[in-house]
């Protein structure tokens, strides 16, 4: 049977990382009488309609496993989570989408649709359409609660978009007003949006591997049934959200006692995060794929990946930051153990994807601002670059852009395909001997829309490149 409790969040994406952390929270909150609420639970894009469909075959039910160390101690959890009251497909149910509008005991709007999601799109509003985009369709809604309530003050909600974006809330609240400006809605509606709802920025920190490929049917099999919404996450969490601590009377998460943390500041947070757990992944994935390791575990297994992470992060990642040392590394020690937990199968394909645009955010400033307090190069970093690098050497083979690893075994970039041309066309022009390899690095570093900068202007880069990448090529 679905959860009986009031509606009191409307969820937008039934991804992995939502069902293994925030309903997860919401289900430790229920189950100690904290909260008393369930979750509507929808769908953030036309193709995520199958998994929708199997949490209404499923009465709204799934099974989460969470896996690893705690404290030292071995955690090996396996529950059914039941926080879901409905799911709703909006672009198969548009009309019962925005009748939840009108629903009294509504509080919040929970969203993880990944960073491509939360975007400003302009699109048009006609009547009983549904809106493709998640900010648009959450316009919509906001516009039916605020009509259906006469704009009750009362009646305004809380957002918390979880994209790992930086100011989540205050971008998900610009898309939501320049939809209004678009659609030439009502002043009133405007400022009923800005003064009456929140838009919390936020932080979320989970390991959450989704489907156990390689155990299900062992585990199905133990258990007596099977779940193909089965997810799998760590012990650890941590979310830091910009907001009072009051808050926590209407969301008890952390008198819930979870790892929850209503902040001031979100900067330190998410800075900590992003170079240093973000950071390392980024660090490892292209050149453990270049070198035949296909999981983070077989990394932080490797004797020499392992002396390289620790550098990096100990000797180039935390200098780089503005916090206190000791503090950066207990923290970096922390993920070191979250990356050996043995149960989590985090390939490094997946965290690959992208990963020019994650260097970018991830590694880039760790080597800008280590140049300025040392005025050298971070040694692990560059190298990490020039595995970047060497790992978009690719040819397209029916669709796909595929590289070749040291030893000779194929693996498949994804990213922006304008991106990963661009790296082949001038590797193609290195192997055609038209440039040389100075000058490949030199094209790469130039390209200010990969960067946001030149990067030409650290003169010691290309060499110090040049030298891994020909090390690499042997
Ligand atoms: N899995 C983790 O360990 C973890 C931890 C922290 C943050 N995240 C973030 O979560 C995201 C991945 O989510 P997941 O692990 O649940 O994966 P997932 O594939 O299970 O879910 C992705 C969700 O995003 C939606 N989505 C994808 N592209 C979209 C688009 N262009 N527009 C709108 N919606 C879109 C999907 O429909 C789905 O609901 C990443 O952005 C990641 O940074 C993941
Ligand atoms: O999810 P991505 O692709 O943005 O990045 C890959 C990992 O670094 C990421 O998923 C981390 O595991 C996660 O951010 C931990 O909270």
């Amino acid at each position: 049977m679905m959860q009986h409790y009031p509606v009191k969040v409307l969820q937008i994406g039934e991804g992995n990382f939502l069902r293994g952390f925030f309903d997860w929270m919401i289900s430790e909150c229920n189950k100690q009488g904290h909260f008393q609420g369930s979750i509507v639970v929808t769908q953030p894009r036309p193709t995520g309609k199958g998994k929708i469909e199997k949490l209404k075959q499923q009465d709204g039910l799934y099974t989460l496993m969470i896996r690893g160390f705690k404290n030292g101690e071995k955690v090996d959890n396996k529950e059914i989570i039941s926080v879901f009251s409905k799911a709703i497909d909006p672009y198969e149910e548009w009309d019962e989408f925005l009748a939840l509008s009108q629903n009294p005991t509504l509080e919040f709007v929970v969203s993880n649709t990944t960073e491509a999601g939360l975007k400003y799109q302009p699109i048009p509003w006609e009547e009983g359409v549904p809106i493709e985009s998640f900010p648009g369709r959450l316009t919509a809604f906001l516009y039916q609660r605020y009509l259906f309530f006469n704009g009750e003050t009362e009646k305004g909600l809380i957002m918390l978009p979880c994209e790992l974006l930086e100011r989540n809330g205050d971008m998900l609240k610009q898309c939501v007003l320049q939809h209004s400006r678009d659609w030439e809605l009502p002043k009133s509606f405007m400022d009923w949006v800005d003064q009456n709802n929140l838009f919390l920025n936020s932080l979320v920190d989970r390991i959450v591997t989704g489907f156990p490929a390689k155990e299900a049917e062992e585990l199905f099999a133990s258990w007596e049934y099977e779940d193909s919404l089965l997810n799998t996450a760590e012990p650890y969490h941590l979310w830091a959200i910009e907001g009072d601590p009051s808050f926590d009377q209407r969301l008890p998460l952390k008198q819930s006692g979870l790892n929850v943390h209503w902040v001031k500041d979100l900067v330190p947070y998410q800075m900590r995060k992003v170079r240093i757990l973000n950071g390392s992944h980024t660090l490892m994935a292209p050149l453990g794929i270049l070198s035949g390791l296909e999981e983070v575990k077989q990394v932080i297994d490797h004797p020499d990946f392992n002396r390289f992470l620790r550098q990096a992060i100990k000797e180039e990642i935390i200098p780089s930051l503005p916090f206190d040392r000791n503090e950066m590394i207990k923290y970096g020690e922390s993920v070191m153990e979250r990356f050996m937990n043995p149960f989590v199968h985090h390939r490094l394909a997946d965290i690959s994807l992208n990963s020019v645009s994650k260097f970018k955010v991830r590694l880039l400033p760790t080597l800008e601002d280590y140049f300025e307090k040392k005025d050298r190069l971070p040694v692990c970093v560059v190298r990490a670059f020039a595995g970047l690098i060497r790992f978009y050497k690719v040819q397209k083979v029916k669709g796909n852009y595929v590289g070749e690893s040291f030893g000779g075994k194929e693996y498949v970039v994804k990213d922006d395909v304008k991106t990963i041309e661009f790296f082949k066309e001038q590797w193609l022009r290195y192997e055609a001997e038209e440039i040389s390899l100075k000058q490949l690095v030199e094209t790469l570093l130039g390209n200010q829309h990969l960067w946001g900068k030149d990067l030409n202007k650290f003169s010691a880069l290309v060499d110090e490149l040049c030298y891994h990448l020909e090390v690499m090529l042997r």
